[in-house]
Order: structure tokens, then C-alpha cells, then sequence
């Protein structure tokens, strides 16, 4: 048994709590490597913000869930090594079972998150509970979720959007004792959020996606005031980096996600965490393709790695300074 405490790593309750009152979201990355780490914890440190690293269940099979809790536990002192001691949310993406969380939070993680979104609402209830019952003995917080989003959520494939119903959340809250709620307002994971026939065109024909539901948003604060709500499925899908990726031999097709305007309209809202994992693979992989097409005698990792790791950097401080606007809120 490890307690995130004694990793140097905390919960997300006070970053929630600023972030409320300080109408800013905070950025909740996906990692599964050394690079994505690194990039994420330099990015926040030269931004002066705090964040969450967070794991999902494909990063656990990839990556190993142990060697990314030392990770975590090396981010921290890499923060400090950098000059800056941010705050640092260790979190379980999607969990899907009271036992897999239990495993994280035996093991140092500071945060989960149990996705009973696609059982039924009692199910859901049930098992929420019973995670946050297990996590708050250790005060880990929990991220529960209702309503499911379009696309692929992990394994559980869903058809279509079955947005959040306002009227079930403020029952949800009280009987599981969730510390926040991931809702579905039109956003969904990957890198084709939405199908070419569900948008419109602006005058220079680039394709306009349907607005995200900031009115189901709207009555779900009114019903919950001051509770940290949570946006899974952020990545804005930057163009520039799919013509990139499309330019040296990449086969993305109708690749769009959520504007920023949007998002940063979500970060002023009771949206406290926001999830984005696409556009760092985007730009990973743009900046690899690129040394591959550029440089094709290059062998050696670092040389492809590295430009990736300097690009996610650039990316997430994007995030950060002009999206989420969580830079400079650490003293
Ligand atoms: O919600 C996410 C992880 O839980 C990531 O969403 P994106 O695929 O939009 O980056
Ligand atoms: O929630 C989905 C995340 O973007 C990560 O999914 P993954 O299981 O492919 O790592
Ligand atoms: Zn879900
Ligand atoms: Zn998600």
C-alpha cells in the first residue's frame, strides 16, 4: 500500500476549487511515455500551472500501470528539478471496475475516475458509491460520469450521443459523494469527432462543427452550483497538424474536433477539468512523419522523439496560456 501523499503528488480537490473560483479549467493530459511526461511537466512548470497526468486503460496495457505510477512520482521531482513545485494529479482514466480503481489507489494514484456512464442509473449509483466509499479512506478523489459520449469510450463503443439529463445529476452527486462529474454536451473522444454531414461550411468552405449543448450545460449548473463538472473528449484536432500529418504519407480523412472559443467558454463555466489526449498524438506524429519524410537517414530515436517532445510541449503550453487559462495561478 502507497499513499499519493508520500509521492508528493495530491488530489484534485483544492485545484478544483481554484480553478471554480478562478473561472479556469485544468488540463488533464494522457500519458504513456517518458516524452509525454516530460512535455506535459515542462510545459506546466514554464507556464506556472498546475495538472493532471492521466492514465487510461490503453496506457496501462501499453505502458504498465506500475513503471506510470513511478513516472508520476519522477514528474514530481522533475517539477521541482525544472524550479517550480506544481501541483500534480496522478489520475485512472475511465476506470471500469470497482477493483481496477482500488488497484490505482492502492498504488499511489491520487485520483479515479469510475465510468459507470454506459450501465444502467442504479448501476451506476451503486458502483460509484462504492468506489468513493473505498477512495475517500485515503482522500482520493473520484470523477464519476453520466450521460454517454458519441464514439469510442474505450471499449464501450456508443452509437450515438446520449447527452447528460439535467434532472439526474444532483441525485447522482448526492447518493454516490462524487468529487466531480465527466457529462456528454456533444463532445466525444478521438480525432473524428464529428461526421462531415453534421456540420456546415464557412465562406472559405472549412467545415464548422455543430456547437457543443452550453444549455444542458447551463441547467446542469443550476441544479449543482459550484460543482467541478468534467469535459472528456477535448481535443480541438489543430488543422495544422493533420495537413502535416496528411503532407508526409499520413491518411487522416474528415479529422475535426472542438473549436477553442468553445472550450475556453467551457474553462469560465463550472467545467474544471478538461480532457485532452488526440491533439498531443496529432503532434507527436506530425513532428515524427515530418523527420521521417525530411531526414530519412536518421536512426536514432532521440532524433524523432526529441522534435515530437518539443512540439506536445509547444502544444500543451497552448493549452494552458490560451485555452484553459490555468498559466500563472501558482505562486
Ligand atoms: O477524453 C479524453 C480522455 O479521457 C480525451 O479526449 P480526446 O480524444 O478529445 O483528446
Ligand atoms: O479515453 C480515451 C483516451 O483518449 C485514451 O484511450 P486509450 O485507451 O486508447 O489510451
Ligand atoms: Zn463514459
Ligand atoms: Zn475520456
Amino acid at each position: 500500500m502507497v499513499n499519493y501523499k508520500d509521492l508528493g503528488l495530491v488530489n484534485s480537490r483544492e485545484m478544483f476549487k481554484k480553478a471554480m473560483e478562478g473561472k479556469y479549467a485544468i488540463a488533464a493530459f494522457n500519458f504513456n511515455n517518458m516524452e509525454q511526461m516530460q512535455a506535459i511537466i515542462s510545459a506546466a512548470v514554464e507556464c506556472k500551472s498546475p495538472v493532471i497526468l492521466q492514465v487510461s486503460s490503453g496506457a496501462r496495457k501499453y505502458a504498465n500501470q506500475t513503471i506510470l505510477r513511478y513516472m508520476a512520482q519522477g514528474a514530481v521531482e522533475y517539477a521541482k528539478e525544472l524550479g517550480l513545485n506544481i501541483p500534480i494529479v496522478l489520475h485512472l482514466d475511465h476506470g471500469d471496475s470497482f477493483e481496477l480503481c482500488k488497484s490505482c489507489i492502492d498504488m499511489g494514484f491520487s485520483s479515479v475516475m469510475i465510468d459507470g456512464s454506459h450501465l444502467s442509473y442504479d448501476e451506476n449509483v451503486a458502483l460509484t458509491r462504492k468506489v468513493v466509499d473505498y477512495a475517500h479512506q485515503f482522500d482520493v478523489t473520484v470523477e464519476g460520469e453520466l450521460g454517454v459520449l458519441a464514439g469510442v469510450e474505450d471499449e464501450v463503443s456508443a452509437e450515438h450521443h446520449t447527452y447528460t439529463r439535467p434532472e439526474e445529476v444532483e441525485d447522482f452527486v448526492s447518493k454516490t459523494g462524487v468529487d466531480s462529474l465527466a457529462i456528454s454536451i456533444g463532445t466525444s473522444h478521438g480525432a473524428n469527432k464529428f461526421k462531415p454531414e453534421q456540420c456546415t461550411r464557412n465562406a472559405d468552405g472549412v467545415l464548422v462543427p455543430p456547437p457543443l449543448r452550453f444549455d444542458i450545460l447551463k441547467e446542469i449548473e443550476k441544479r449543482i452550483p459550484g460543482f467541478p463538472i468534467v469535459l472528456h473528449g477535448s481535443s480541438s484536432v489543430p488543422q495544422d497538424k493533420v495537413a502535416i500529418i496528411n503532407k508526409y504519407g499520413g491518411a487522416l480523412k474528415d479529422a475535426i474536433g472542438i473549436p477553442e472559443d468553445q472550450l475556453r467558454e467551457a474553462a469560465k463555466s463550472a467545467v474544471c477539468k478538461i480532457n485532452i489526449d488526440s491533439d498531443g498524438r496529432l503532434a507527436m506524429t506530425a513532428a515524427i512523419r515530418e523527420v521521417f519524410a525530411l531526414k530519412p537517414a536518421e536512426f536514432d530515436p532521440r532524433k524523432y522523439l526529441g522534435p515530437a517532445r518539443d512540439s506536445l510541449k509547444e502544444l500543451y503550453k497552448h493549452k494552458l496560456v490560451n485555452v484553459l487559462g490555468s498559466a500563472n495561478t501558482v505562486k
